[in-house]
């Protein structure tokens, strides 16, 4: 069984995580997490892989992108590893969220105590429907999308969350844009467009959907194939 300490070894600079080992390194981060909430101070390599659901050489092979984690031993320091990996998320940094469209999603995405665990404090809510405007949500007042600009300029918000109807979605992404937000993340089924230097994720549930059920097809095709095939 391979054990690693936490000794530190200097770190690779600028280069770019794989978007893969990204996405696995926030699996990491939360299995970290609940082993720091239930007072685990060291986790050898094969089980931490384990409980994320990975090979441990996968597991390396990820966490030496934030640099060598060193000697063989006497496992990884959990806290040390899960500030390691917040860092290179960029977890450390403040970030302060605007959610633009508070419907269905909208309200529900404000009121989600997650985000504020993992240092994401949502700031200021805005919708364009005269009845939702200056109403209540989760604690904050939602504010007219007219007042997007200095909106933002007042809370600082250096990230959105997009909530609104595809067909106002681009619009209201350059206007984010022009107002200095590099980080959105957009819930609306429509391609947008945005600078290079902006990041700009999208969560598509349909295609998720679409992608879920073409792999449950294939594995009862799978299934069906293999039982006529063992047929006499
Ligand atoms: N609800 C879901 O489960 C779900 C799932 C996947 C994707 N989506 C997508 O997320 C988006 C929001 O979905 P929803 O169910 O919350 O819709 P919704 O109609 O309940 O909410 C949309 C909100 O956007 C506001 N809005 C409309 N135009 C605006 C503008 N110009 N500026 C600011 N606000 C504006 C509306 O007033 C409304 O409050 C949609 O694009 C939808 O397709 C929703």
């Amino acid at each position: 069984m391979t054990h690693l300490t936490d000794t530190e070894a200097a770190k690779p600079s600028g280069q770019e995580i794989p978007p893969a080992a990204l996405a696995r390194l926030t699996i990491y981060l939360r299995v970290l997490n609940s082993l720091m909430a239930a007072g685990t101070e060291r986790i050898s390599s094969e089980q931490l892989a384990e409980s994320a659901g990975v090979s441990p050489p996968t597991l390396r092979k990820d966490l030496s992108h934030l640099g060598s984690f060193g000697t063989r031993g006497v496992g990884y320091d959990v806290r040390l590893v899960s500030q390691e990996i917040s860092a290179a998320l960029g977890l450390m940094h403040e970030w302060k969220v605007a959610i633009v469209g508070v419907g269905n999603l909208g309200r529900a995405l404000a009121g989600y105590s997650g985000f504020s665990t993992k240092g994401f404090g949502v700031v200021a809510l805005f919708d364009a429907d005269p009845l939702v405007v200056g109403s209540e949500v989760a604690g904050l007042q939602v504010s007219p999308i007219t007042e997007l600009e200095s909106a933002l300029r007042k809370t600082g918000a250096n990230m959105a969350v997009m909530a609104v109807p595809a067909g106002v979605a681009q619009g209201l992404c350059d206007r984010l844009v022009a107002a200095g937000v590099m980080s959105i993340l957009s819930f609306a089924p429509v391609v947008l467009q945005v600078p290079a230097s902006v990041q700009l994720r999208k969560v598509d549930m349909a295609t998720e959907l679409q992608i879920l059920a073409y792999h449950a097809q294939r594995a009862q095709e799978t299934e069906n194939n293999s039982e006529s095939s063992a047929r006499p």
